[in-house]
């Protein structure tokens, strides 16, 4: 399997390049050259499997010669085996034909374990035998970095350097950052929103003289094996609810369009996926994308849901590169326009492409408030807001074919805006241990290119 950029110039990698690399030399994102298929008979073979063998199967494509299935079985074991839930992750039934994923059983209480416990172990994996040290930089809105760090804290030959918003991430979010003491995590409060921490990580990729430098690799969703895993969860829920033979529909919370268009991967896949929603908060350049074909970044606001408050997504340029003929130069002409206004309009064949798998609904904080009342009393499940803004959203699509909705974070990472709308504070389970007594470590920088490279600079290992 050969990965290709979204913009058309850098050289096709195999998947251990690609893994490293993250981001393309020409600033586009890496995707494969190919859709993977599976047949029906293969799907249908998926029922019963175990999450770490469905796993294995969904992957391996994607992983190509660079690993052996065994190989590829051994890390997800090992990825998986962290997990507090033996199916990984759970289907709970809210009513009828309402459902939710549960993907939050992972060490850091949230989606981006499933991704991330794996990914440690790919870098790990790649590195062994090099004399490389790879520099992380990644930027957060609250759960990817504490995934991160968990994952390779520790971890010799890697440094990470994370960025967050300074205060803008739940204080549990922040401090399963900041309380890790493991020399090798390096943890960056900027003075502005996660799109300027994002925009910072990827001109660092983008800038040859330090690029040069270091070895870099991205923990976000940029890195394609990001979404290669999450691609799992789907194909492990559907079969369970009668995949192949039933089409079903997801509601996924969303911001940097990581999750959901691993969800549209499986659809290209083969996985008979009726619909995707994209759940926004009010922040909501996707659903105006997905709706009006206006994808024009606003001003960040802020709101109980921190990790989607996120108006430039990334992942996006992915599905347009797919929709628009997988021609790479004439999307990097729209996104260098985008980079310039912060505005473009989707062509004909995106938005018609994007509008026969995908619905869009931006959700306001009541209606936000009133799943998480309804999920607590009529289905005593307490949901974390980012999971209530998705069901609220899958509740306006409700009807025949059974819908799963993504529970994206551990309520517990949210206590105030939970106790806020239900009356009651969720308890942070027992693994997260002694967060709010141990001492935090993370230093504070002006959004500014000189600041925050420099710094990573004067501590980062050099090639
Ligand atoms: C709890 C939670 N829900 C939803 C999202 C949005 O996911 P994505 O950025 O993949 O769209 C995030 C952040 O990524 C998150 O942390
Ligand atoms: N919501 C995310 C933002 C970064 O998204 P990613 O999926 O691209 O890593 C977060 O929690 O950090």
């Amino acid at each position: 399997m050969r990965y290709v950029s979204t913009r058309g110039r850098a050289a096709a990698l195999d998947f251990r390049e690609v893994t490293l690399a993250g981001l393309a030399s020409d600033a586009g994102l890496y995707v494969p050259e190919v859709w993977p298929t599976l047949t029906r008979d293969e799907i249908a073979a998926m029922a019963g499997l175990s999450y770490v063998d469905t796993a294995v199967t969904v992957m391996a494509p994607f992983v190509g010669e660079t690993m052996t299935r065994n190989e590829l079985r051994a890390l997800c074991e090992q990825a998986y085996g962290r997990f507090s839930h033996a199916a990984v992750t759970p289907l709970v039934q809210l009513d009828h034909d309402q459902w939710l994923l549960e993907l939050f059983h992972g060490p850091t209480l949230a989606f981006k374990d499933v991704a991330l416990q794996l990914l440690g172990l790919l870098f790990e994996r790649f590195l062994t035998g090099s004399s490389d040290h790879l520099t992380i930089v990644g930027a957060t809105s609250g759960d990817t970095g504490s995934a991160a760090i968990d994952a390779v804290a520790g971890r010799a030959g890697v440094d990470i350097f994370m960025l967050h918003p300074e205060g803008r991430v739940s204080d549990v979010q922040r401090r399963q950052m900041t309380t890790v003491g493991a020399p090798n995590v390096h943890n960056i409060a900027i003075r502005g929103d996660f799109d300027q921490a994002q925009a910072l990580v990827k001109a660092m990729f983008n800038d040859p003289a330090f690029a040069g430098r270091f070895r870099l690799s991205a923990v976000n969703s940029i890195n394609w094996a990001r979404l290669m895993a999450q691609v799992v969860y789907y194909f492990y829920a559907a079969v369970r609810l009668g995949a192949p033979d039933r089409a079903v529909a997801f509601s996924v919370p969303t911001g940097n369009f990581g999750d959901v268009f691993a969800g549209y991967v499986a659809a290209k896949m083969g996985l008979p996926v009726e619909r995707l929603i994209v759940a926004t908060n009010v922040n909501d350049i996707l659903a105006r994308a997905l709706t009006s074909g206006d994808y024009s970044s606003r001003q960040v606001v802020q709101t109980p849901t921190p990790s989607m408050d996120i108006q430039v997504s990334s992942n996006f340029e992915r599905l347009l590169f797919d929709l628009g003929h997988r021609d790479g130069h004439a999307l990097a002409e729209q996104m260098r326009g985008f980079e310039g206004s912060r505005a473009m309009r989707l062509t004909n064949a995106q938005s018609e492409g994007a509008a026969a798998l995908f619905a869009a609904e931006r959700v306001d904080l009541d209606d936000m408030a009133l799943a998480m009342r309804w999920a607590h009393e009529h289905a005593c499940q307490t949901l974390d807001p980012h999971t209530a803004i998705a069901l609220a959203a899958a509740q306006r699509h409700a009807g025949a074919t059974p819908m799963v909705t993504l529970a994206t974070a551990h309520p517990a990472k949210f206590g105030d805006a939970v106790e806020r709308a239900t009356g009651t504070r969720p308890n942070l389970p027992s693994r997260v241990g002694d967060l709010f007594d141990r001492e935090e470590r993370f230093d504070v920088l002006d959004t500014s290119y000189a600041a925050v490279s420099e710094y990573i600079a004067e501590r980062a290992v050099a090639r």
